[in-house]
């Protein structure tokens, strides 16, 4: 799913036929280097895949911190509907080093990664001349064969730019487990896919994992592509350190769905911690049909309680942590919480309840759960 850099003030979803606009949201004044691209000269794309969680954005905060003198124009694709939420969760400090903001409103899931990422680059062509480099994140669950193949099957948009590589991430700590993944039908998976076509295949998180488990990972990844450069990388600027549980199980394959949802209020730290730990840890809470709700990805701008400050939280499979951010509430009316879960047998309903009774909770309630009912 395409999605959005978004404004904050939320104009809201459009009708699921709707194919993603590109909509620039903070135009610098840049009249010095508006001429300096050569017209007529093609414009590069990096395609950034990777499975959920597994580093892109990272990367791509990365990349635009960095000195350098190119004129970048980023395509995020994140999942979730909140495009308020996207912002927040996109955002390194400061937004500056982004050349420009632009908004990919949430289009058609139906209108395939291919469909909604042409519409999107067509779009941004129209702002030719004010980029050197365009730089497409797609969902953790894209084909980048899917994406590869618009810039050849797109005549006239293979004019104006090229393909100049795919960098698949890959996280050190999960990468195995998604590459082992069974698909039904005997079909590839998704990460092997991403795997397989990358030019750069960047083994993310090495602080997470030993170096037996990465030299694993390494062989896994080589013998999926034998020819991409493979890198090792990790966060070296992540200041609180992930809370470290051991690891699942490989998945079966059930589809994976996306939950968004907002809840008003505060939630107090502790309480917080128990919704989260009974998801990723206790994998204690089931769907309507008893069966285990299994998360695999979880990014949320959290209200705690007491704090001035809005929270950001992310998880990838049991690994989560809070972080700080540097923005603060304005006033105590407009705390929201917004949360955005991806996983199997997920119900938005059962999710969205269990959250209002944690930020309702008082002094010594907890969060009730079947604890006699732990998930395999
Ligand atoms: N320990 C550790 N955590 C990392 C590293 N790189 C990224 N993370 C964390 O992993 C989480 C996911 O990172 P993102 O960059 O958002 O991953 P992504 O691939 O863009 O995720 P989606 O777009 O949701 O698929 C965040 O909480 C990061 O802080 C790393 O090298 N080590
Ligand atoms: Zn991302």
């Amino acid at each position: 799913m395409f999605h959005a850099i978004g404004s904050a003030d939320g104009e809201e979803e459009k009708a699921e036929e709707d194919c993603p606009e590109l909509v620039p949201i903070k135009t610098k004044q840049r009249e010095e280097k508006e001429e300096t691209s050569r017209p007529g000269a093609k414009i590069p794309v990096t395609v950034i895949t990777g499975y959920l969680g597994a580093g892109k954005t990272t990367l791509l905060n990365y990349i635009l911190t960095e000195q350098h003198s190119k004129r970048i124009a980023v395509i995020l694709n994140e999942f979730g509907e909140g495009s308020a939420l996207e912002k927040s969760l996109a955002v390194s400090q400061d937004g500056e080093l982004y050349e420009e903001w632009l908004e990919l409103r949430n289009g058609c899931l139906c209108c395939s990664v291919k469909d909604s990422g042409l519409k999107a680059i067509e779009n941004l062509m129209q702002k030719k001349g004010k980029f050197d480099y365009i730089l497409l994140e797609t969902t953790g669950l894209a084909d980048p064969g899917a994406v590869a193949s618009m810039f050849w099957v797109d005549a006239e948009l293979g004019v104006d730019i090229y393909l100049d590589g795919i960098i698949t991430v890959v996280d050190a700590k999960y990468g195995l487990n998604h590459l082992a993944e069974e698909k039904p039908d005997g079909l590839i998976n998704e990460a092997s896919r991403q795997v397989a076509l990358a030019d750069i295949i960047i083994l993310n998180k090495t602080d997470l994992v030993s170096e037996e488990d990465l030299s694993k990972l390494r062989t896994t990844v080589r013998s999926t592509n034998g020819l991409g450069k493979i890198l090792e990388t990790q966060k070296s600027s992540l200041q609180r350190k992930l809370q470290n549980v051991p690891t699942t199980q490989p998945h079966l394959d059930q589809s994976i769905i996306t939950v968004t949802f907002e809840v008003p209020g505060n939630a107090k730290e502790e309480s917080l911690n128990v919704y989260i730990q009974n998801l990723l840890w206790e994998k204690n809470v089931r769907n309507r049909d008893d069966d285990c709700m299994e998360v695999i990805r979880l990014k949320g701008l959290v209200s705690i309680k007491d704090k001035p400050q809005q929270v950001i939280v992310q998880g990838v499979h049991e690994l989560y942590d809070l972080e700080e951010t540097p923005v603060s509430w304005e006033d105590d009316s407009e705390r929201t919480n917004r949360l955005v879960l991806i996983g199997r047998n997920l119900d938005k309903d059962i999710l969205k309840q269990l959250f209002i009774a944690t930020v309702t909770e008082t002094e010594n309630q907890t969060t009730h759960f079947k604890e006699d009912q732990v998930c395999p």
